[in-house]
Order: structure tokens, then sequence, then C-alpha cells
């Protein structure tokens, strides 16, 4: 199971996280999220160790911008929360590794997925609210059974030490990597390193 820990802002605790080795780390180029990352230096980004795969995190952002600051911070992949259309998806593809995110209820229809096939990379499961990420609220997980697609996919939204062992308990084949965020904060964008460690620990055993 690959690891991604989101919402990165302060070099460092940027460093801290690193030090654990998650697959990717995520930083929120989104100016209405408390974890945005602002005029983040692009140099503290450039010492990451290369097998941690940067994440430039969107939502609804001219494909001019995204790609200015892919190449500003040398993102490897991008992940989008708005309403990114297949062809956007796939344009941003040819450069960097898509990982798109869909707001996820129990009225959500997995139907709209097909569009995206081969355009992206990986989806990513979070939890449906108005501000599109970041809300530390889990959906029921049991829904995605309602997944047969082959597009491997990230499950997301209020994963905590709460909740993290019963992962263990999704059977699904496409299940590729757990996103943590809020759960793991002492506040906004400030991770707390022992319990990612714990985290960690616990996935390894997945
Ligand atoms: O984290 C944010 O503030 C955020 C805001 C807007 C769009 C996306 C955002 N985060 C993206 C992520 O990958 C989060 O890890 C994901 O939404 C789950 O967050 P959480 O529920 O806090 O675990």
């Amino acid at each position: 199971m690959r690891i991604k820990v989101c919402g990165l802002k302060y070099p460092e605790n940027i460093n801290s996280v690193a030090a654990l080795s998650p697959d990717f780390m995520g930083f929120i180029c989104y100016s209405r999220s408390p974890r945005f990352i602002g005029e983040l230096d692009e140099d503290i980004l450039a010492l990451l160790p290369d097998h941690i795969l940067k994440t430039g995190v969107f939502v609804n952002a001219s494909i001019e911008r995204v790609n200015k600051t892919i190449n500003k911070y040398d993102f490897e992949a991008v992940q989008l929360h708005g309403v990114e259309s297949p062809e956007y998806c796939a344009m941003l593809r040819s450069k960097v590794i898509v990982i798109k995110a869909f707001g996820v209820d129990e009225q959500f229809d997995f139907g709209r997925l097909e569009a995206y096939i081969n355009k992206v990379d990986f989806f990513l499961f979070d939890t449906k609210t108005p501000a599109h990420g970041g809300s530390g609220l889990s959906f029921d997980w049991a829904i995605l059974n309602q997944y047969t697609g082959d597009t491997p996919f990230f499950l997301s939204g209020g994963i905590g030490l709460n909740n993290l062992h019963e992962v263990g308990n999704i059977t699904h084949p496409m299940l590729y990597a757990v996103d943590l965020n809020s759960k793991f904060e002492s506040a906004p964008a400030i991770k707390d390193i022992d319990k990612l460690k714990k985290a960690f620990n616990t996935i390894k055993n997945i």
C-alpha cells in the first residue's frame, strides 16, 4: 500500500515528513485552503529525495497556471479536485502523473469515471464537501464496492489513527494508496510526526 501525505507548507515540517519516506507528498495550490503553499520557496522542494513524488493539488485552475506551477516546483504529479474535464486531464498527463479526485457521497455515480479512462493515472476518492478537500470527514467505504473499473485509486477523506486499521478490511483490488492529511495535524498544514510514524507502521502491516 502506497502512502501520500498531503497539505505540507512549512519547510521544517516538510523535511520531517520527507524523512518518513512517503510515496507522494501533496502541496496545496488552492488559495482558499488553509494549507495553501503561497510563496513557498521552490528550493525547499528541490531538496526532497527523488523517490517521493511531489504532487501539486489544484481546484479548477487554468491549464496555464497549473503548467507554470509544475515548472516552478518541478512537480511530478498533479491532483485535481475541481470539475476538470477528461480533456484537461489528458493535456496534463502528457507531462506529469495525473490524479483526478472525486467527492464521494451516497449518490455518487461511478459511471462518471468512464470518460476519464486512459486520461488519468489514478482516481482519488475523497469525501464530498463544498470545500473540495481537507474536510477531515470520511465517507462510507462500502460504496467503493460499486467501483468496478481498473484505474487504481487513492483512498482519501478523514483517514486517521482511529479508522486506519479498517483500511485493512478493504479488499478492493484497485486500492493503491491512502492519503493522510488533516487527521495528522497539530494545526492546519503542520503534520504531527509521531502520529504519522504510527500510521506508517500500521499501513506497512496492511
Ligand atoms: O487539504 C486541503 O485543504 C484541500 C483543499 C482543497 C482541495 C484539496 C485539499 N486537499 C487534498 C487532499 O488530498 C486531502 O488529503 C484530502 O482532501 C483529504 O483530506 P482530509 O479529509 O483532511 O484527510
